[in-house]
């Protein structure tokens, strides 16, 4: 905003004038109070302000028509009621208004210092605004125009005012001269003086407030002209403001494709960064290689090295032994040649032995049908030995006296140490009369007794199961010659049957019916030389209580009725079959022994006075084999046969039952036993009773049907058959009377002849 130049002063007012000394303020930011200064109004005499200038002037400085803010003196218009009426002509402002002491009693009048007002200010602050951005330049310029006409006007209005005024003094001024009271006319004179001073200092003030105009007028014009300057570099700024802005948004777009770049670059960056890691990574790995490859190479380079002057040693050593080791070579060659030579003599001596062995293959085969013809004599001689002593023999076997066992029977064998066949045949039994003590059997018989038995083989305690099976093997194999074969082991319980037929598990230890199985495979295979092809099935049959049981079946389910198996005899084969029993095919002795296992698991074993493990059954194993050489017609090439193998039970007596049992035999499970044991003992007669009928000679009545035991074994029984029984003692004294019974049951069917053995006639190739 411009300022207004300072006005000019009266020279002479003297303190009449000092408000004129406010000079005109342009904008109230340059006003800047001071405490009131002793100037004219110090003298005593306040002048009377020219409201209508000082407001002039107050709105000029303030850019309004308002004044209050600056003037700290009372208006004159608020103190009328003070102003005494003038007797003069023209009106007086009234005394009592006017202060009586100078600037005693005068309110300190404010002075307002005014800035030089310079006229290079006004551009400058427009300059400014324009310089400052331009947006408020142009809004700021016609305001300032207007504040500017504003105050033109208001000075116009003053300058009006105080030209009134000056009229209104001068009228004043003429009335007071044409006044005629002396008194009055010394106060006039004074008012006039004082009316006079005012005159000139309204005029004063006009002048200034002339000057003042004409200032403002042309600093109006300057400014205008300044403003047109202004708007123009405003336009010109705000023209290349806008380029600015174009450039600023081009430059923007360039920063942020920069922007875009700089990251595409740090990505790139990145990216190179992090090959580079890699690859550097590679390298020392690789490098780390390296490293270790040369060190092996080193490594291996020294063991070359070593190796070579190992090598150069071993070579010089080799170049200075060279010459013995030709004459080693000379020697050698000489020792070849003469290897030579007895390498010749050799082939010459193996040419000859060729041709001796191509002779002792011819005697070895001579001799191999020599030794088949031997065994078929020796078969055909032992089938008639074997007839010649009658189809039934008897062996007597008394077993060991067990660790848990005392006081054995006196039992003698008095052609023990005599070589078989004369010897090894007799047993002798002595009692000694303490036998009472444990079998109520033998009475009151207290003399000493002996009695002697003869049988085929009496075998002793110490006998193996091995020395019993050389005896029985020829008459085991006799069934693939085409013989009906029946072993059966005899004896009261616990004198060792089982034992003797079963055997225990190890090879040494096995019985009878395992070897005989074995055996018969045996002699098969070795037929199969001579063009034999045998197959064989088996059954395992259990009579108990004349119950036939199948042993190789399972057992009926729980709630089915049991299985019925009935014997019969073919009338022209003699072969016995039994109805609903299994007979599986044997293919080897291993299958027999677990198809064994199998029957013994199942046998109805129950406990007895005499023996805990007791078979209270007859079991009756049979192994029926056929036999078909190859090229053979007729009846001469089949070989039927039958093998039986027969575990009776055990043949106590009644009285010895009785004895042990005591008072409870009738009843409960002493009633059980008994009636098993009158079971086993009718079977045993009716046996005992069917060996008697056939020694009583042909056309004797047989009586085979009496037991299941007899009817099952009747084609083994019969004349036909080798029949075999194994009479087994217990060696205890307390079971003599007991022994002395099955050795008559024995001896009685050692003397029976019932016939010869013949073999099973086959016609037509069916047996
Ligand atoms: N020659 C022997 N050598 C060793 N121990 C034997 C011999 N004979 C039998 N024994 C043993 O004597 C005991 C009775 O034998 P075993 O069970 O064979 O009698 P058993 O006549 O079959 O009886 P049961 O009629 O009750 O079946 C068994 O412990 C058996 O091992």
């Amino acid at each position: 905003m411009s300022r207004l130049p300072r006005p000019q002063s009266s020279p002479d007012a003297k303190g009449f004038v000092p408000s004129l000394k406010r000079k005109i303020i342009p904008e109230e930011d340059d006003i800047e109070e001071q405490p009131a200064k002793k100037g004219p109004a110090s003298t005593g005499f306040r002048p009377k302000p020219l409201h209508a200038s000082r407001n002039a002037t107050n709105a000029i400085a303030s850019g309004s028509t308002t004044s209050a803010s600056t003037s700290s003196k009372p208006a004159a218009a608020s103190k009328p009621a003070a102003v005494m009426p003038r007797p003069l002509t023209r009106p007086r402002p009234p005394v009592a208004a006017r202060p009586t002491s100078r600037g005693a009693s005068a309110p300190p009048v404010s002075t307002v210092t005014v800035r030089k007002p310079s006229s290079s200010r006004v551009p400058a602050a427009l300059g400014k605004h324009i310089a400052s951005g331009g947006a408020t330049a142009t809004a700021a310029a016609p305001d300032v125009i207007t504040n500017l006409h504003k105050r033109l006007a208001t000075l116009e209005s003053a300058r009006t005012q105080d030209t009134e005024r000056l009229a209104s003094l001068l009228e004043s001024s003429a009335a007071a001269a044409t006044s005629s009271s002396s008194a009055a006319t010394s106060a006039a004179v004074v008012v006039d003086v004082q009316t006079q001073a005012e005159l000139l200092a309204a005029q004063a003030q006009l002048a200034s407030t002339t000057a003042q105009l004409g200032s403002a007028t042309a600093q109006l014009l300057s400014l205008q002209t300044e403003f047109g300057a202004a708007q123009g570099a405003l336009r010109a700024r705000e023209a290349a403001e806008a380029d600015a802005r174009r450039e600023n948004l081009a430059l923007k777009a360039e920063v942020l494709a920069g922007k875009t770049a700089l990251a595409a670059a740090q990505d790139e960056s990145s990216e190179l960064r992090r090959a580079l890691a890699r690859e550097r990574e590679e390298g020392e790995i690789r490098a780390r290689r390296g490293e270790r490859l040369l060190r092996e190479a080193k490594d291996d380079l020294e063991e070359c090295e070593g190796k070579l002057v190992k090598v150069r040693k071993e070579l010089e050593g080799a170049v200075s032994g060279e010459v013995g080791m030709q004459e080693r070579c000379r020697v050698l060659e000489g020792r070849a040649e003469r290897l030579a030579g007895e390498v010749a003599q050799l082939q010459a001596e193996k040419t000859a032995w060729a041709v001796e062995r191509a002779g002792w293959d011819v005697e070895r085969e001579a001799w191999e049908v020599e030794k088949r013809r031997g065994e078929e004599e020796r078969r055909s001689l032992h089938g008639m030995v074997m007839e010649l002593k009658g189809n039934i023999r008897v062996f007597c076997r008394v077993r060991p006296v067990l660790s848990d066992e005392e006081a054995g029977a006196e039992i003698a064998y008095p052609d023990a140490g005599l070589p078989y066949p004369s010897g090894q045949k007799e047993i002798v039994l002595s009692s000694t009369g303490a036998e009472r003590e444990w079998d109520a059997g033998m009475g009151n018989k207290a003399r000493r007794e002996v009695w002697g038995f003869g049988f085929d083989r009496v075998f002793t305690p110490a006998s193996t199961q091995a020395d019993l099976f050389a005896e029985i093997s020829q008459l085991a194999q006799s069934c693939t010659d085409g013989y009906n074969v029946c072993i059966f082991a005899y004896g009261q319980t616990g004198s060792g049957k089982s034992w003797t037929m079963e055997g225990g598990g190890t090879e040494e230890t096995q019985g009878m019916i395992p070897r005989a199985v074995a055996q018969v495979f045996r002699v098969a295979e070795e037929l199969k030389d001579k063009g034999w092809t045998y197959t064989m099935e088996g059954q395992f049959l259990e009579i108990y209580n004349e119950t036939i049981t199948d042993l190789l079946s399972p057992p009926p389910a729980a709630g089915d009725p049991p299985r019925k198996h009935e014997i019969h005899h073919h009338p022209t084969t003699h072969l016995t079959s039994v109805s609903d029993v299994l007979t599986p095919a044997l293919t080897s002795p291993a299958q027999v022994l677990a198809l064994l296992a199998q029957a013994q698991g199942r046998r109805r074993v129950a406990a007895t006075l005499m023996n805990e493990r007791s078979s209270r059954s007859h079991s009756v194993f049979t192994l029926r084999i056929r036999g078909v050489q190859d090229g053979a017609s007729g009846g001469e090439g089949v070989r039927v046969g039958t093998l039986n193998l027969v575990d009776l039970a055990g043949s106590e007596r009644l009285a010895t039952l009785g004895h042990g049992l005591g008072a409870s035999v009738a009843g409960g499970a002493g009633g059980e036993r008994l009636k098993e044991t009158q079971s086993i003992n009718r079977s045993l007669s009716a046996l005992g009773d069917v060996v008697a009928a056939l020694g009583s000679g042909p056309g004797a009545h047989v009586p085979y049907r009496n037991s299941k035991l007899t009817y099952l074994l009747q084609n083994s029984l019969s004349g036909n058959s080798k029949t075999l029984m194994v009479l087994n003692l217990s060696p205890l004294a307390a079971h003599l009377n007991e022994s002395l019974t099955s050795l008559r049951f024995a001896t009685k069917v050692n003397n029976t002849t019932i016939g010869t053995a013949k073999k099973v006639q086959v016609q037509n190739g069916k047996a």
